[in-house]
């Protein structure tokens, strides 16, 4: 089954219809047996203090309470008065196994955090709704001060699953054992530093229940790698895609270099950079034509036109204009940087791919950075409404919204906050596009591999890695993608802390 992206609304609507079914006992059941086992994994011996709070998520750690005492380890166990009925069930069967809760209070939980070897935080699950009431406040202060390693069951406790943002107190945990589908939270910004790295349990639920109900799609580096155009073996430059560059500006040139090296690192036939400026052609298989000015690169382009264009990329001043006319050709076109204005609303066709970062996409939404950075799956959503196409939402990770609906890609390296980052991608994407696949393709494949290139690249210049160092790896990153079992845990986050 595909990974997914959940609400805590569309969360409980599963839950609901698990209930229905008779099904949500075995649920808990799953999910606590899969937490204890990752508790197995990630710290193999000493004391466990699992912490259970009303609700089901309480629920959930008291089943991993009674795995983990069955296989033999020690566990302690602080629990709230359970409300949910199926917590009320499994504090019962913990207690016929042999094992008693004691009261969760925070003298108890200070003492006993002291010399366990794991925490497991069962307090509160997507049940949440903020602000934290008492006594919970006081709790997660001692959890997040205690010195042993947190694992927190389906989101930590505090964090809010649908907000990219914490807003306030909440666990800080090492790792998340997050259920049935990753929630928003989880993937985005301080919320997802407090997450630690995330492990993903599908459970065994029907997956039409879940694809129903999901936000998103967040796929497995296997179906990107499917989505990658494959050649024939007579396939000549004049087949593989001719790629126009529109962009450059005097103290911009480099942008659109960037550029046509991502296109030709990520397969594109024919690369030609077009400009009013002198372009540095950072590989010298690129073309260039300098043009004196865009009215005449128009009249000259005539009736020609490449299977796929790219343009905005340190285009200046004149970006807009330019955009308008490109628009009106309705081929392939990947709009990035200064070409992502507001006045081209409207003027979007279904070949068009528009790449923000946040800053643009606020710029474009009329809002700030802060509150689009907030909710990053609802605004790459109404971006695409209004621009059509395919939006590309840059960020860690980037949001790819279509008609169809949300994807989130995975993957990337920290070194990867730099200058020209964007401007490859662009390339990227347009080779693609050049290459014959269809927009949301061209969007979802060419994110994941500028994503995968860059943590190659990241291995090897760290935080010092530059967008060239990134198209570099390209081709090593088409070959990961397209034979997964080399390639690392995707279903990891980079930039969190390696785990309990
Ligand atoms: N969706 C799934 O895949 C499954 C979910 N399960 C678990 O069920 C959880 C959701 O369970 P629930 O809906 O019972 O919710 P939770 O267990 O997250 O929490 C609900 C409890 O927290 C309290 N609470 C809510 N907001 C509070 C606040 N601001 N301050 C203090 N207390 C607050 C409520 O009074 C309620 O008793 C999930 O997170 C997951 O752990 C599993 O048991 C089964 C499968």
């Amino acid at each position: 089954m595909p990974a997914y992206v959940l609400t805590a609304a569309q969360a409980a609507a599963v839950d609901r219809r698990l209930e229905s079914a008779g099904l949500l006992d075995l649920a808990m059941e799953e999910a606590g047996a899969a937490v204890a086992g990752e508790v197995q994994q990630q710290v193999p011996a000493g004391r466990v203090l699992l912490l259970a709070g009303t609700g089901a998520n309480g629920g959930d750690a008291l089943v991993a309470a009674r795995h983990l005492y069955v296989q033999g380890r020690e566990v302690e166990v602080l629990a709230l008065p359970a409300r949910h009925r199926l917590t009320q069930l499994n504090r019962r069967r913990l207690q016929a196994v042999g094992v008693q809760c004691r009261p969760l209070r925070p003298a108890a939980l200070h003492r006993s955090a002291q010399d366990a070897a794991v925490l497991v935080d069962g307090l509160l699950g997507t049940g949440f709704a903020p602000p934290l009431r008492a006594p919970l406040d006081e709790l997660i202060h001692i959890i997040n001060a205690a010195h042993c390693p947190v694992l927190s069951i389906d989101i930590p406790s505090g964090l809010d699953a649908h907000s990219a943002q914490a807003a306030g107190l909440s666990v800080h945990a090492h790792r998340t054992v997050t259920l049935m589908g990753w929630k928003p939270a989880l993937m985005f910004g301080e919320a997802a530093a407090r997450a630690g790295a995330v492990t993903l349990v599908a459970l065994t639920v029907p997956a039409p229940w879940v694809q129903e109900q999901a936000l998103a799609v967040r796929p497995s580096d296997r179906e990107v790698g499917a989505m990658l155009p494959v050649r024939r073996n007579d396939a000549h430059k004049g087949t593989a895609g001719h790629v126009w560059v529109l962009g450059g500006h005097p103290g911009t040139v480099g942008a659109a270099s960037l550029a046509g090296a991502g296109a030709l690192r990520a397969g594109a036939g024919l690369v030609t950079v077009h400009s009013t400026a002198d372009v540095p052609l950072v590989m010298p298989e690129l073309m260039m034509h300098r043009h004196e000015a865009w009215d005449a690169a128009f009249r000259s382009f005539g009736t020609r036109r490449p299977d796929a264009v790219a343009v905005g990329m340190g285009l200046g001043p004149d970006a807009a204009r330019v955009a308008r006319e490109v628009l009106a050709w309705n081929i392939p076109t990947v709009l990035d940087a200064d070409a992502l204005q507001p006045e081209l609303t409207g003027l979007g066709h279904d070949l068009c791919v528009w790449t923000p970062h946040p800053g643009e996409a606020a710029r474009l939404l009329d809002t700030s950075t802060p509150e689009l950075t907030r909710h990053p799956l609802d605004a790459a959503r109404t971006l695409q409404e209004r621009l059509g196409g395919v939006v590309v939402l840059k960020g860690g990770p980037s949001v790819i919204a279509h008609s169809g609906g949300l994807s989130v890609a995975c993957g990337g390296h920290p070194g990867m906050a730099s200058a020209g980052m964007g401007d490859t991608l662009s390339g990227i994407l347009a080779s693609l596009l050049g290459q014959g696949l269809v927009p949301v393709q061209a969007a979802v494949a060419g994110v994941r591999l500028h994503a995968r290139a860059g943590e190659r690249a990241g291995q090897l210049h760290g935080y010092g890695l530059s967008a060239t160092d990134v198209a570099s790896q390209l081709g090593g990153a088409w070959a990961d993608l397209t034979h997964p079992q080399s390639t690392p845990d995707s279903d990891r986050l980079s930039g969190v802390p390696a785990g309990c």
